[in-house]
């Protein structure tokens, strides 16, 4: 069987939603027979030129059109700005509908992760404004179930429609514990969803 591909794609400025994605990638990696491919997203630009190089100068590469038609599943992250997604996330988004017509993410999981500097800021709603546009590509959205009992251990970050992280100062100053548990529980799962709907 040919391995499943899962997609972590980011917006980060200050490193929280980065250290999110590495426990997502490393929880779907614990799925055998999962290739998980990590990508960061730039900087949107104001005046709608290029700001950024083509290639980061650190991180993860740049996520591409191919790398989302390519993935069995994603898991899509951003800081709550807002309340919403950031808008390096929505540009990307926005670069999709090529791919949208003919169904190539239909029927493939998908989750959402975001950080947000306060705890009634957003969590949810950012998590949601992701949602929206991936449901209308077809994609199955999942949550985090209550068995993962972090969910209730949580004194921060953490929701059933996808994992948050509480971030109280504008620098990454690590994730709870409960934080890190959840991370790599929805990166299991996505890479478990996506390894049971994958066309063999
Ligand atoms: C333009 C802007 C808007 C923001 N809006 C919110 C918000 O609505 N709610 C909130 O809790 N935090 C908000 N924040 C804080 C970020 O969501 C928070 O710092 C997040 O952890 C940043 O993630 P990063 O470290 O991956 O860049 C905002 C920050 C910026 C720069």
């Amino acid at each position: 069987m040919s391995q499943t591909n899962i997609l972590v794609v980011f917006y980060s400025r200050h490193g929280s939603v980065a250290a999110m994605a590495k426990h997502i990638a490393r929880g779907a990696q614990r799925v055998p027979n999962t290739n998980v491919v990590v990508r960061q997203l730039p900087e949107a630009s104001f005046s709608h030129e290029q700001t950024s190089a083509s290639i980061p100068e650190d991180g993860y590469p740049f996520c591409e059109l191919d790398d989302f038609a390519n993935c069995d599943g994603l898991a899509i992250g951003s800081p709550s700005y807002f309340g919403s997604m950031a808008a390096s996330v929505k540009l990307m988004l926005d670069q999709t509908s090529p791919i949208w017509m003919s169904g190539q993410l239909a029927d493939k999981p998908a989750c959402g992760f975001a950080s947000a500097s306060t705890m009634h800021g957003g969590h949810e709603m950012t998590i949601q404004s992701m949602m929206i546009p991936l449901l209308h590509h077809g994609m199955i959205w999942a949550g985090l179930p209550y068995k993962n009992r972090d969910l209730i251990a949580t004194a921060t970050g953490g929701t059933p429609y996808g994992v948050t992280h509480f971030a109280p100062q504008t620098q990454y100053t690590g994730l709870s514990a409960e934080e890190i548990n959840l991370c790599e529980a929805q990166g299991q799962r996505i890479a478990e969803l996506a390894t049971k709907l994958k066309k063999r």
